[in-house]
């Protein structure tokens, strides 16, 4: 069975066959760092993240590199506004969105390039393209042209003719000195008071696009594996960074492309420009679990959009309950059935991760994310060995026994926590309130409950129900006098 995935560059899905047999080279545009993070850039990044542990999974050699843009008019406009230097606003939110990545349990790159560390080797491209004709220098800034690279347009599937027409037509109106309405600027001449390097024609800064050519070339060499980003980069920014790379180093930029779906808000993009977003940190502060912001990204394969509704968090929280009482069930239940060494069992090892990777569960799992990371599909098997295990929780506490042996069980609960670790899915017992509490100590505060009732202790009674509540126990009274209970 092998790994296919969707390939904007030919426009289906393909067999994944990378460079060099085993490992892997990624490049995934960064943020521009002026602002927090808001939902859209979280999908982005958890996407990535899970295609990264998933490729480890399966046992390649990953190398992930990630940039920030830490140069650009946004940055620049900010900094004007609030009156900061602007390398005080990019290191500002550098910090916050590492904070709120590895808030989400997203790994961090391998490398983080920054635009305004390789200015020198910027330049250097510039001037080989300008040297090889594929760009111009004018009054100071430096254009690509476009016209001079016949495969322009073949990630968009844009052709060059179809979107001059569309352009708007400026070139020679004096506030551009561009030769065709879609070249794009390479080097830009700065402003008085606005950033700048020295270079061959002047004081400047360079464009976005460039960055990118020249990070992954520094970083990953010529070719790489895979170039990643959100859909809105694949043109112009994917369709320009191909452009100037292939022009230059003679050699296909990206084997394949990838690129994640929206998330929108009333149809619309979530986007700082827009205003219409929700910030990371605002949900998390909120009290939403990181998992739950997860699980609602990967409920949707990748591709897709998603729409952000209260109910669809509201879902993803339902969702997670359930996942997240399967992937305790070890640490909760694991003395009671017998399991020695179940809270110290260590997932985090590659060897212990492929032991499972026999179980049906694992091969549907495997079968699922082959298919262009149907992340939907591999979610629908573990809340299938989740549920499993909630039965089993369920005979456990109120018959003493389970009805599947300790051993399978424990099989089925390593399984769960391996697959979901390979989506980023964990739960921490450590901030599990209620496995304080053993099963033993919950019964026996029900027959102490119970005892308050007969003797008309209501108060007593209501005690410790409360008490119990605060501790994650909810219990449900059923006729007869019996008493039922769940952890939250
Ligand atoms: N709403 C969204 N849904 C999914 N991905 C998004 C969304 N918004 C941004 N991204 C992706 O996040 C990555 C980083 O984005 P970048 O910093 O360039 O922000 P941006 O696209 O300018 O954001 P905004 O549109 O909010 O100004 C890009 O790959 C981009 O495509
Ligand atoms: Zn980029």
């Amino acid at each position: 069975m092998s790994l296919t995935l969707y390939n904007s560059l030919t426009r289906q899905k393909e067999p994944f066959e990378p460079l060099e047999a085993g490992r892997v080279k990624i490049y995934c545009c960064g943020v521009t760092v002026y602002d927090f993070c808001h939902l859209g850039h979280a999908r982005s990044y958890i996407v990535w993240d899970t295609v990264r542990r998933y490729l480890m999974w399966r046992g390649y050699r990953v190398t992930y590199v990630q940039n920030f843009t830490d140069i650009d008019d946004k940055i620049i406009r900010r900094s004007q506004a609030d009156n900061i230097p602007w390398e005080q606003i990019t290191e500002t939110y550098i910090q916050a969105y590492l904070d709120d990545m590895r808030r989400l349990n997203i790994q961090d790159a391998d490398r983080y390039p920054h635009a305004t560390q390789v200015i020198p080797q910027i330049v250097q491209f510039i001037e080989q393209l300008i040297a090889k004709g594929y760009a111009y220098e004018a009054n100071g800034d430096v254009y690509y042209a476009v016209e001079r690279f016949p495969s322009y347009g073949k990630l968009s599937g844009r052709k060059l003719d179809q979107m001059e027409a569309g352009a708007s037509g400026r070139v020679g109106d004096g506030e551009t000195k561009k030769r065709h309405p879609l070249d794009f600027a390479l080097w830009k001449s700065a402003k008085p008071g606005e950033p700048s390097w020295d270079s061959p024609w002047g004081k400047g800064r360079p464009g976005w696009h460039i960055e990118c050519s020249v990070m992954v070339k520094e970083e990953l060499g010529d070719s790489i594996d895979i170039h990643m980003g959100g859909q809105d980069l694949t043109f112009p920014h994917h369709e320009n960074e191909i452009a100037q790379s292939e022009a230059a180093l003679a050699a296909p930029l990206s084997r394949y492309w990838l690129h994640n779906g929206f998330v929108n808000i009333s149809g619309e993009k979530m986007s700082k420009s827009l205003g219409n977003f929700t910030t990371i940190r605002q949900m998390l502060d909120a009290g939403i679990e990181p998992m739950v912001l997860r699980l609602f990204v990967l409920q949707a394969q990748y591709r897709k959009p998603i729409d952000f509704t209260d109910g669809a968090i509201a879902s993803a929280q339902n969702s997670w309950s359930t996942l997240k009482d399967g992937l305790l069930f070890g640490h909760r239940h694991g003395k009671t059935l017998g399991w020695v060494d179940a809270a110290e069992a260590d997932f985090g090892d590659p060897a212990a991760m492929r032991i499972e990777a026999d179980s049906s569960a694992a091969s549907q799992f495997q079968s699922a994310m082959d298919d262009d990371f149907n992340t939907s599909a591999a979610l629908a098997v573990l809340f299938e060995l989740a549920k499993d295990l909630q039965k089993e929780r369920n005979r456990l506490v109120h018959d003493g026994e389970t009805q599947t042996d300790a051993n399978t069980l424990r099989q089925q609960w390593q399984t769960l926590t391996v697959l979901a670790q390979v989506l980023g899915l964990e739960a921490s017992p450590d901030q599990d309130a209620t496995a304080t509490l053993s099963d033993e100590v919950i019964e026996a505060k029900i027959q102490e409950r119970k005892a308050a009732k007969q003797s008309k202790s209501f108060a007593e009674a209501d005690r410790i129900r409360d008490e119990l509540k605060a501790l994650g126990i909810i219990l449900i009274d059923k006729p007869g006098g019996v008493t039922e209970w769940r952890r939250e």
